[in-house]
């Protein structure tokens, strides 16, 4: 449903040129309820200065920038799909300037998600490693899986996506991990196996394991296998487009409408919890 408490939405894009900048750009364009306040990329960036939605041949008004807080100026929540060192920085612009914000950006490690949760003390934030409803509702079943067949099943997570990704596993893989061992009582840290190579030994039935393939232009595949004796069970979701993650943090710019502080996450946004 599209909330109408606050629009417009006022809403800033980091990483404006890149894959999920262009498609969120073109998103909010579309929205009817969203409009674009600032656009940011990194200085070196050939498209600083040059208008946001140009590449839609179309005149916004917004200039891509480099200076952060001019970026954030006239916006009421940043959506943020970069790298981690860059979040993190947009992230304390923000909470000077008590600017919500909507991460998608993955390859966090433990310290750095630490300074989310503390950025969280001060602005509304949601922070989810995939925005799309389908991915989310296949989190749902994972758990529901993981609960009945927690004995006699080993569990194995595969994903694949495009060649430039940067980090392994996806952040929705390591999520997908993460719901399947609380569901099953276990600690993920403690029973992740990444790749195999060489004389492993047998399986280890309290692990699970994560693989993870890169090619061509392949935009996000997740497959959870509960591999049992007689029979196989496998949950899979493939993205087809980028449409999916910029609608769904549309949807988390409407939530987080209103809202002064904490930390959320797409559950939260679509009645999951
Ligand atoms: N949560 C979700 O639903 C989804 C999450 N993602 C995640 O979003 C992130 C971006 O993905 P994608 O759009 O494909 O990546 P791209 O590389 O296409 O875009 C990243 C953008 O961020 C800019 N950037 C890179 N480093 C920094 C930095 N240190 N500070 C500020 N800006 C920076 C890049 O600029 P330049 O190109 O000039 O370096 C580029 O404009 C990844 O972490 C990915 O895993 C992706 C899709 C869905
Ligand atoms: O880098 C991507 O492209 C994607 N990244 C996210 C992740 O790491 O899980 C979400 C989606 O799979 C696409």
């Amino acid at each position: 449903m599209v909330s109408s408490v606050q629009a417009p939405h006022k809403v800033a894009v980091a990483g404006a040129t890149g894959r999920m900048g262009h498609m969120l750009i073109e998103a909010i364009r579309n929205s009817g309820d969203c409009v674009l306040a600032g656009a940011m990329d990194v200085a070196s960036s050939p498209s600083i200065g040059n208008d946001a939605a140009a590449f839609l041949g179309h005149a916004s008004g917004v200039a891509v920038m480099a200076d952060v807080h001019a970026a954030l100026a006239s916006s009421g929540v940043l959506i943020d799909f970069t790298r981690p060192e860059g979040t993190l920085a947009h992230l304390k612009a923000c909470r000077e300037l008590g600017v919500n914000a909507v991460i998608g950006t993955t390859g966090f490690g433990p310290g750095q998600k630490e300074q989310i949760v503390d950025a969280a003390r001060d602005i509304a934030i949601v922070f989810a490693p995939n925005m799309g409803v389908g991915v989310n509702v296949t989190l749902k079943l994972l758990e529901m899986a993981a609960k009945a067949l927690a004995t006699g099943y080993d569990i194995e997570i595969i994903e694949a996506h495009h060649r430039h990704k940067v980090d392994a596993p996806s952040g929705t893989a390591l999520k997908m991990g993460e719901v399947i061992a609380n569901a099953m009582g276990r600690d993920l840290e403690k029973c992740a196996v990444y790749g195999r190579e060489g004389v492993t030994g047998e399986r280890d039935p309290s692990t699970i394991g994560f693989s993870s393939i890169r090619g061509g232009d392949i935009v996000g595949d997740h497959t959870v296998l509960f591999a049992g004796t007689g029979e196989r069970i496998e949950i899979t979701h493939k993205s087809a487009s980028r449409s999916t993650y910029a609608e769904g943090s549309l949807r988390a710019v409407r939530f987080l409408a209103g809202k002064r502080k904490g930390l959320f996450d797409m559950f939260d946004v679509l009645g999951l919890k």
